[in-house]
């Protein structure tokens, strides 16, 4: 069985100033297999941080389905699931990374990355070990790790960001531009991680402006046009 289906599946938003509807995105289609990584290209606005949000569930979709394999609830169509599901998933099964940090104020990027493997069940001797693995491979300055992460810089904020979603090991990691404001070296580092993780059975989906980085990562790549997802552009099939 696969790991997430999504079937015909739509999003409009209201523009409620003017009165109008915006089709964010259409009748789209795609299947993924565990341990699969599909990425997604396309120019801006064509509806790819849609589609992620509405997996995570930031958004509520209007139309089709999206059907998750979780663990803990078995085959779960993401569009209907409760709140109460929603967050459970967040917090054991599903991540997500983007360029933005958005975090409980007055808590230390230490605390935050603990705090996510305490979610979990973990101890808290394992989690403050594992935290500091994690801050430590995305080489966040330890001179950080005690400090509120609201000053940061864009790269350690995605840096702690993608540290937070990845030390959960998550069955399915959404990954929305999660190298947009690194460096070369910090690029291997996400790439590494993601080679890691995905060897360990995670299914992720993630958007792109880098083709280069997704090279021999994504084992599909589609291209969003027309607020559709069209023809695979790298393909490591075969
Ligand atoms: N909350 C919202 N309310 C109204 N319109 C929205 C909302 N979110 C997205 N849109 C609109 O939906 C369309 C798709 O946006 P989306 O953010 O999914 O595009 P994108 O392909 O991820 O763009 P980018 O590459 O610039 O991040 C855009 O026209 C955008 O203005």
């Amino acid at each position: 069985m696969s790991m997430l289906t999504i079937i015909d599946f739509g999003k409009r938003f209201t523009i409620h100033h003017l009165g109008k509807t915006r089709q964010a995105v259409e009748q789209i289609n795609f299947s993924l297999e565990k341990g699969e990584f599909i990425g997604i290209v396309g120019k801006s606005g064509s509806g790819k941080s849609t589609i992620l949000k509405s997996i995570y569930r930031t958004y509520l979709p209007d139309t089709g389905g999206i059907f998750y394999d979780s663990d803990r609830f078995g085959r779960i169509d993401l569009c209907q699931a409760s709140e109460r599901q929603v967050l459970y998933l967040r917090k054991h099964e599903i991540g997500y990374v983007s360029q933005f940090l958005n975090v409980m104020p007055r808590t230390t990027s230490r605390q935050l990355v603990e705090q996510a493997l305490l979610e979990m069940g973990e101890s808290e001797a394992v989690a403050r070990q594992e935290a500091e693995k994690a801050l430590t491979h995305f080489e966040l300055d330890p001179k950080l790790w005690d400090t509120y992460p609201n000053t940061f810089s864009g790269g350690e904020k995605l840096r702690l960001n993608i540290a937070m979603a990845t030390v959960k090991k998550p069955r399915l990691l959404l990954l929305d531009e999660p190298t947009a404001s690194l460096d070369q070296q910090s690029k291997l580092k996400v790439r590494e991680i993601i080679e890691k993780l995905k060897a360990n059975g995670t299914t992720l989906v993630g958007i792109f402006h880098d083709i280069e980085f997704m090279e021999g990562l994504c084992d599909k790549v589609y291209d969003m046009k027309e607020r559709q997802l069209v023809h695979e552009v790298i393909s490591n099939e075969g």
